[in-house]
């Protein structure tokens, strides 16, 4: 069942907070609405659950509308489920209480099966003060599983689980939702959720989604430069196309780049941005005294080196001194290999690694 929103927008109090908004969360997919905090994720999610009704454009499930400006079903009437991120479970009711609300008494006979399902064996007596918060989230899931509904939308449900295990509680939920097949939308803040989460991604940025699709898809194409940024850490350097030796070269205030490190269409003779994933770029060491004064091109000093899980996270400028104050620019690059602090280093980017946008 696909749940599909048209040119949707939205205000409150005549302040708009959606405008515009077209995507597709596919069947059986779990789209991950992922934005910074204020854009506008959870109005998405109130507009499909019913919580608020829908001013401008559609909503449709399967291809019928199931909200637009003149249709506005009760959120009960909608074949949808909806998760938060304190899970809401009602404190005087144990789990199985819990699980069992507003079911119809022939479909109860699945209640243990949902505790055994979401790891709660033995706790369907406890009341959700007795439960720890992830155990809580599972019973939440497992209540709004137990409804089979079409469609789920999670609004953060992960956002009060101490940062270890969420990670598990992530695998957890993934596994549950995939075997059922059940088309879900989770709001997340983080992309790394998101990656870890989602089948399918949307990107909302300040009231728009700017680009929805497969998380591969975003990261390798993405439509503009914030998209690497959000979703790959991307970094973006402002570039000057340069004609050297009969061959175009990318000037940046980081070094100068080959057309070769630049995958895709490049905007012809016009200054542009490039996108490159800090991953996808390697470090050479510099030749010794190179880069010594200020205009020596590309040789940039370390600022400073900490481990990121098993590669490092160095941190390189393009002066010795403080480069930030200097009007200069700093960048984070991951590198396997430990660099030498007091030596220069240029950055080699993986060929095709970078992306070239047209100028903002
Ligand atoms: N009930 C409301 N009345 C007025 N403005 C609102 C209301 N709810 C949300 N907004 C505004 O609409 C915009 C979008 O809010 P929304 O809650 O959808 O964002 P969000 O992306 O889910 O943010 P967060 O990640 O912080 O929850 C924000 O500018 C917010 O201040």
């Amino acid at each position: 069942m696909s749940l599909e929103f048209r040119h949707i927008a939205h205000a409150y109090g005549g302040v708009p907070a959606l405008r515009d908004v077209s995507f597709n969360a596919p069947s059986g997919a779990i789209t991950c609405l992922l934005g910074s905090s204020g854009c506008g994720k959870s109005t998405l999610l109130a507009l499909a659950a019913g919580l608020l009704e829908v001013q401008s454009g559609t909503i449709k499930l399967d291809g019928e509308v199931l909200a637009d400006p003149t249709r506005h079903p009760p959120p009960e009437r909608r074949p949808v489920g909806l998760m938060f991120q304190d899970g809401a479970l009602f404190p005087h009711m144990t789990v199985a209480e819990n699980i069992a609300f507003g079911m119809a008494p022939r479909d109860k006979a699945g209640i243990a099966d949902w505790i055994d399902r979401v790891r709660l064996s033995g706790k369907g007596k406890r009341y959700p003060h007795e439960l720890s918060g992830g155990e809580q989230q599972r019973a939440a899931l497992a209540r709004a599983m137990a409804h089979d509904p079409r469609v789920l939308l999670m609004d953060e449900p992960f956002a009060n689980i101490d940062i270890v295990r969420r990670r598990s509680l992530r695998a957890e939920f993934r596994a549950i939702l995939k075997a059922r097949g059940t088309t879900t939308v989770l709001v997340t803040h983080d992309p790394d959720e998101a990656l870890e989460l989602g089948d399918h991604i949307a990107l909302v940025e300040a009231g728009q989604v700017t680009q929805a699709g497969p998380p591969q898809a975003l990261l390798e194409t993405p439509a503009r430069p914030s998209v690497g940024v959000m979703l790959g850490n991307g970094v973006v350097l402002a570039a000057r196309p340069e004609t050297r030796g009969g061959r175009t070269v990318f000037a940046t205030g980081l070094g100068t780049f080959e057309r070769e490190a630049i995958g895709g269409q490049v905007p012809e003779g016009e200054p542009c941005e490039l996108l490159f994933y800090p991953d996808a770029v390697g470090l050479v060491a510099a030749e010794a005294g190179e880069g010594d004064g200020e205009s020596q091109d590309g040789a940039l000093a370390v600022v400073d080196a900490v481990l990121r899980g098993r590669r490092w996270a160095v941190t390189l400028a393009n002066s010795a001194s403080d480069a930030v104050d200097a009007g200069g620019q700093r960048i984070t690059v991951l590198s396997d290999e430990p660099v030498d602090p007091a030596r220069r280093y240029r950055l080699v980017p993986h060929r095709a690694s970078m992306r070239a946008f047209p100028a903002s």
